[in-house]
């Protein structure tokens, strides 16, 4: 698990300049509601997206939602988790609000260790591993995900201080150390299934992620 004070000494080590760079933008137009997208770059080369809608304004209260890149749910809508249904619903929040932000994260897929490693780690899960154990078996971070470069975005948006869609308070923490404070933690509907009852469960009992609706 990805322990407080790991977390603080890794943030006081991020470089406060901003690390990524705007190369494009472009309206898209989604079954979620149409965004304007803009895309980001890294000097190490990983990439950002970020759906914004409405006017952001003076920056403050901003809708936001941080998405970790999950192949498997968000494109092939995998059962495994619930990172589909999550995506679409925080596109739905923020063209509902009228004003807000989905910022995508390309770099953080499987919680940063990458979907070949991700896959690795559910073929130990099918062996009777949690998702916490399976990542420690392989030698890899239980959550390697940094956020210096969503944070980065977010002030290269404007975006001061936000209400953020999340169950997973690490998120809450790296933003506010990275001094955009979170007015306030909006739930995102949980989509429970058979197939990934024991993944939420994880979640609540070992990395500490608000689900109270999970039994
Ligand atoms: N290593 C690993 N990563 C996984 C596994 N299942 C899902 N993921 C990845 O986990 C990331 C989503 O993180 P979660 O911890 O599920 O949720 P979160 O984004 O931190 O929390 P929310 O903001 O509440 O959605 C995505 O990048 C997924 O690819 C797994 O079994 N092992
Ligand atoms: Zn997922």
């Amino acid at each position: 698990m990805t322990h407080t004070a790991d977390l603080g000494s890794r943030l006081q080590d991020a470089h406060p300049s901003l690390p990524v760079v705007l190369v494009g933008e472009a309206r898209l137009p989604t079954t979620s509601g149409t965004f304007r997208a803009l895309a980001y770059r890294q000097a190490d080369g990983v990439e950002y997206l970020a759906l914004v809608t409405g006017d952001l304004g003076d920056g403050h209260d901003v809708l936001v939602r941080l998405h970790s890149e999950c192949l498997t749910g968000d494109v092939l809508g995998s059962l495994r988790c619930d990172c589909g249904p999550q995506l679409h619903a925080a596109l739905e929040a923020i063209t509902a609000e009228g004003r807000g932000v989905v910022l995508y994260l390309r770099g953080q897929e499987g919680r940063g260790i990458g979907l070949a490693e991700k896959i690795a780690a559910y073929a130990l899960q099918e062996q009777g591993r949690d998702t916490v154990e399976a990542n420690v078996d392989l030698g890899l971070p239980v959550d390697a995900r940094d956020y210096t470069g969503a944070v980065a975005v977010l002030r290269d948006l404007g975006v001061r201080d936000v209400e953020l869609m999340t169950h997973n308070p690490v998120k809450v923490r790296a933003l506010e150390a990275h001094g955009v404070p979170v007015l306030r933690r909006r739930d995102l509907p949980v989509a429970q299934t058979v197939d990934n009852l024991r993944y939420l469960r994880t979640k609540r009992d070992r990395m500490g992620h608000e689900l109270p609706g999970v039994d």
